[in-house]
């Protein structure tokens, strides 16, 4: 089974202040990890260290069993990230939109824009600026990237954000499906997840006085 992340005793601080330290997990081929702990225990702190925008931290970051640092290349070219905010232009239609997502992408682009943007139950937006769109509308736009592109890694930051009921059902069921397939994924949610596979990593137990913090 590829293992394709490995965090090896982290420590991440933010002004002078310790957020975790002593974190260790691995992401293998097949697996979701979905972070969780309060608000403010540094999920987003997290991602934003393993892509590369937060160099300050202690401890080790591999990917494919080499130093992250050395790797970021063929780490970005097998990643989908998608951010906690939809990173959706108002100005540009559905379909703008996406051609513009995926265009660094070009020879992973497995799907047409018509048909994920139907999966996200947007058929019919595809013309439609998405100043015109709801809030929902709007993230299930940046969610047809998963329909979209063939990637095996996939970090979503919240992305349940403003979906409804039958699109969280429907996001799962997506995410269980890449997994099955050998996909791999790290999300951050506070919602509890209705899919088999999870493995949870609680910041709040690094933190200082938590279970594994000292
Ligand atoms: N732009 C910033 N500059 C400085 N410190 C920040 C910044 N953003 C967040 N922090 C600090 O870093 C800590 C971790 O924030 P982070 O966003 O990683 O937490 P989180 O677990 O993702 O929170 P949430 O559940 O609220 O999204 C917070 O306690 C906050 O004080």
């Amino acid at each position: 089974m590829t293992e394709y992340l490995s965090v090896k005793n982290l420590l991440i601080e933010r002004d002078d202040r310790l957020l975790f330290k002593d974190l260790n997990f691995t992401l293998s081929a097949g697996e979701v990890i979905q972070l969780v702990g309060r608000n403010g225990s540094g999920k987003t702190s997290l991602i934003r260290t393993l892509l590369g925008l937060m160099p300050d931290f202690e401890g080790d970051l591999f990917w494919k069993g080499k130093p992250l640092y050395q790797e970021r290349d063929d780490f970005f070219n097998h990643l989908l990230y998608l951010g906690h905010k939809p990173s959706i232009k108002s100005a540009l239609t559905a379909k703008e939109n996406l051609e513009w997502l995926v265009a660094p992408y070009e020879t992973s682009v497995s799907e047409n824009i018509e048909n994920a943007l139907a999966e996200v139950g947007l058929r019919g937006y595809e013309d439609v600026e998405c100043h015109s769109m709801s809030a929902g509308q709007n993230r299930r736009v940046a969610l047809a990237q998963l329909y979209l592109l063939n990637l095996p890694v996939w970090i979503l930051d919240e992305p349940f954000t403003a979906i409804d009921l039958a699109g969280v059902a429907q996001l799962e069921t997506r995410i269980a499906e890449h997994a099955a397939q050998g996909g791999a994924v790290i999300l951050t949610t506070h919602h509890v997840l209705d899919i088999d596979v999870v493995k949870r990593v609680n910041l709040d137990d690094f933190m200082p006085g938590g279970k594994h913090g000292r």
